[in-house]
């Protein structure tokens, strides 16, 4: 995709094998890209390194053939080792300063926004995007502190002009929502990767993004 906006996506698949419902996972995620996504991050929390690393490769492959970029979660060796487009980390992983130091590389440094003070630390300061983290409680991921909700959208919206991805129980029936309150990017498990139909669901969320934009 040739732009100037340094950040263009609107959909952002970030995997979790286990809400593939036993389908095969790299068919999932390549249906859910013909649907409309165009940006995916491997989260795989309960893979050793080496398998993680292994399937980032083919991942990347796969994705590559696209032209969709990928985000590695959490493991600095692997994105560096993997030839990715970037890194997505949270306040307990590697910081985005020793990220950025350690890895020149790094064309997308994601970082989780937890707490509204947070958005003036170096963390937010150094990364390309920040996820409100998250944006609706989820069953997805429970170790989470608060929700942001519509409102904790407009807040921070009013006070960065950094792209903003709402990631946290994004489907279908709060996708036009979540962007007219300020999101420029919705992040997606379970919706996508559990549906039937993953390539129609992805469709949708993304034609919603772009009436709402
Ligand atoms: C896009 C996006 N947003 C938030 C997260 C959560 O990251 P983190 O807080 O580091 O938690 P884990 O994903 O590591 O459990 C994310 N991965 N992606
Ligand atoms: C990976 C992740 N991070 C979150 C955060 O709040 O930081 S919520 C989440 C999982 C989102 O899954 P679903 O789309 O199934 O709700
Ligand atoms: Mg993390």
């Amino acid at each position: 995709m040739k732009t100037n906006n340094p950040f263009p996506y609107r959909l952002y698949l970030v995997t979790d094998e286990k809400a593939c419902l036993g389908r095969d996972f790299f068919q999932v995620v390549e249906a859910a890209v013909k649907g409309g996504v165009d940006l995916v991050q491997i989260r795989e929390k309960e893979l050793p390194e080496a398998a993680f690393l292994e399937k980032t490769l083919r991942l990347r492959e796969l994705l590559d053939r696209y032209g969709v970029p990928l985000i590695v979660n959490d493991h600095l060796g692997v994105a560096q080792q993997s030839g990715v487009a970037g890194i997505h980390v949270g306040n307990s992983d590697v910081a985005p300063q020793q990220i950025r130091e350690a890895w020149a590389g790094c064309g997308i440094l994601g970082y989780s926004l937890e707490d509204e003070a947070h958005l003036q630390s170096p963390h937010a300061q150094l990364a390309d995007y920040v996820a409100l983290s998250p944006v609706f409680a989820t069953p997805t991921k429970t170790d989470t502190i608060t929700e942001w909700g519509l409102e904790g959208v407009r807040r921070i919206r009013n006070l960065t002009t950094k792209p903003l991805v709402a990631i946290g129980r994004v489907s279908a029936e709060n996708a036009t929502d979540l962007v007219t309150a300020g999101a420029d990017c919705l992040a997606v498990v379970s919706a996508i990767l559990s549906a039937p139909d993953p390539a129609r669901v992805a469709e949708d969320i993304r034609n919603q993004i772009e009436k709402a934009l």
